[in-house]
């Protein structure tokens, strides 16, 4: 995504905006400060002349000492101002950019990769400090002490202004060539440590996979190209700024030569006084600092726009729109009836339909299983229902009512759902199970313990609920983790429990137990399976079997048995299995 220039200004005043009234208060301390320091040299004049004329000093020493530590604190106040608001502007945007990010649509989500969605937040948002920090803070108070000296040098002697304006005109055209590539590299490089976020992020996200399959090294010498990608990149943007930084003190040497030189000579002819000469080299030495500064500050920008942009990448896809639903806003606590009606979906534009003319009903309570072989598109009838991706045609819709016309917190309030990989998360096992459900009395969740047969293990562990169960559940089995994920979602009480594959994992004793429990719940709730096993099956009230992206046939196990060939196929395969 291209971006003009003018835009990423506008982007930058957006995050300014907010915090203009601090930032006019820094700027003005800044002022005040850089007024005491532009009137140092002035007195420092009149003491020259006073020596001269031997009139008294004290007054003078007093004003200059004044002037000195008040300038000096003033200055330090009004840029701890200024960069304390920095702070607070990389705060906000870390906030917008996270809750901007969870509030993304799945589709979105599936297209980025969570590693560099992760450098965004934590990497780019703290350029947006040397943008802001730099930028604004430093170059404002150089601007003005720029300003301020040109305007006390005028008043002193216009020609040797003329010098001085010459060298900083020089430094200008030098600054703007050299500022495009500054803007590039930064952004190159941070895409590269962006690249490095999203390979550590794959790593780590497969870590057993990658020690199992022995490549760590050929991981390592992924990352390592992206780490040198990112360190040509910055070693490239420090080029430019040394190129400009040289350009600028040599510029602002040869300026101090020059007006010493010309200073000198109209000194020599009477045109000048000594002791405005001196304050004029001294003006003359207070640019070079600001000047260095807006240098810096101009390149902060460039990094901090570059940054802008890939923060603003992420804050114009899509969101999901509406906020969650309280728990007492969800209509009724009946068993939900689902139905398809036309629909066929894709999951993208080019893609082929994964979904085609699907028309079902899943009546409102009851055990419906769906099978069919792997790909048919069982699981994305699922995210249809959860509205993670909405059809291409027809409608989904939930006790008669399109989803689409439902608040979605409210559509995914009323369901319970099971992955198929059925992720815990870093916490104790309690934060797990009441993670959708925060509100569950003790009470609550030791019924639903015992349900899903986890009262072993709430047993067997040291500090039982409130053990920690470890980044990404790696202390529990597969089978207790997916029993875990069936608990979280019955102590949300749904309305229509989605179980993908739940019943996979499980040991024999475990599956009869499960599967008692899907019984007890399919008596108050509508209850949706993925089915690979055949016992869930053969319980179920109803059997959907899709092949293709169709349902091919609905009815009972005995039923099926008899009219659907692919049923029997399916079913005959498991019996050889088993
Ligand atoms: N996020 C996605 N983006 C693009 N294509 C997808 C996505 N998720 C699934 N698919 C494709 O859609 C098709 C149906 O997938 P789906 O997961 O619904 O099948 P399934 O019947 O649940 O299979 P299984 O039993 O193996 O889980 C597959 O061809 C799959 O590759």
């Amino acid at each position: 995504m291209r971006h003009s220039a003018p835009r990423s200004l506008r982007l930058l005043a957006s995050h300014v905006r907010p915090h203009r009234w601090t930032i006019g208060c820094g700027a003005l301390l800044g002022l005040l400060g850089s007024v005491g320091s532009l009137a140092e040299p002035l007195v420092a004049m009149a003491v020259v002349d006073a020596l001269a004329e031997g009139s008294p000093l004290g007054g003078l020493l007093a004003l200059l000492t004044v002037l000195v530590v008040g300038g000096a604190l003033i200055t330090g106040l009004g840029s701890y101002v200024l960069q304390r608001t920095a702070e607070s502007m990389v705060a906000a945007a870390r906030e917008r950019l996270v809750s901007h990010i969870l509030m993304l649509r799945v589709p979105e989500v599936d297209r980025l990769r969570p590693g560099d969605l992760l450098s965004r937040t934590t990497s780019d948002t703290t350029l947006i400090q040397s943008a802001a920090g730099q930028a604004l803070v430093d170059s404002g108070s150089a601007v003005l002490a720029v300003v301020g000296s040109i305007v006390l040098m005028a008043w002193l002697d216009p020609l040797l202004l003329g010098v001085c304006l010459a060298v900083i005109a020089v430094i200008g055209v030098g600054a703007a060539v050299m500022l495009p590539p500054i803007r590039r590299a930064s952004e190159r490089s941070q895409r590269a440590v962006g690249e490095v976020g999203a390979l550590m992020e794959r790593s780590l996200g497969a870590f057993r996979t990658v020690k199992a399959s022995g490549t760590e090294h050929r991981e390592i010498s992924s990352a390592r190209a992206a780490v040198r990608r990112a360190w040509r990149s910055g070693v490239r943007g420090a080029g430019w700024m040394a190129v400009t930084n040289v350009t600028a003190v040599l510029a602002g040497q040869g300026a101090f030569l020059v007006v010493l030189g010309v200073g000198g000579a109209r000194v020599a002819t009477g045109a000048l006084d000594v002791s405005e000469l001196i304050a004029f080299l001294l003006y003359l030495m207070r640019l070079t600092g600001p000047i260095g500064q807006l240098v810096q500050g101009v390149g902060g920008l460039q990094s901090g726009l570059a940054a802008m942009r890939r923060i603003d990448e992420v804050e114009r896809l899509p969101v999901e729109r509406d906020g969650p639903v309280p728990r007492k806003a969800r209509t009724g606590t009946s068993a939900a009836s689902v139905s398809f009606t036309d629909v066929s979906f894709r999951y993208h534009d080019d893609a082929p339909p994964v979904l085609r003319d699907v028309t079902l009903t899943v009546p409102a309570g009851g055990l419906t299983a769906l099978v069919g072989p792997s790909g048919a598109g069982k699981t994305t009838l699922f995210s249809l229902i959860e509205r993670f991706y909405d059809p291409s045609s027809g409608t989904v819709a939930l006790d008669g009512t399109d989803l689409r016309e439902m608040p979605l917190a409210q559509v995914r309030s009323m369901i319970g759902y099971v992955e198929q990989d059925a992720p815990i998360m870093a916490g104790t096992l309690r934060d797990n199970l009441c993670y959708a459900a925060p509100d569950s009395d003790e009470e609550e969740v030791r019924r639903v313990v015992a349900l899903t047969r986890l009262t072993d293990l709430v047993d067997r562990l040291p500090d039982g609920l409130d053990t920690e169960v470890g980044h990404r559940g790696t202390a529990l089995s597969g089978g207790e983790r997916q029993r875990v994920a069936v608990a979280r979602a019955l102590l949300r009480r749904p309305r229509l429990l989605l179980l993908d594959e739940a019943t996979s994992q499980l040991d024999a004793a475990n599956e009869t137990a499960l599967r008692a429990v899907v019984a007890d719940v399919a008596r108050t709730t509508t209850v949706m399976v993925i089915a690979h096993r055949l016992s869930t099956v053969t319980d179920a009230d109803q059997i959907v079997v899709v092949d293709g992206g169709r349902v091919r046939a609905v009815g009972s196990h005995t039923a099926l048995m008899v009219s659907d060939g692919l049923y029997r196929e399916l079913i005959e395969a498991q019996l050889l299995d088993a």
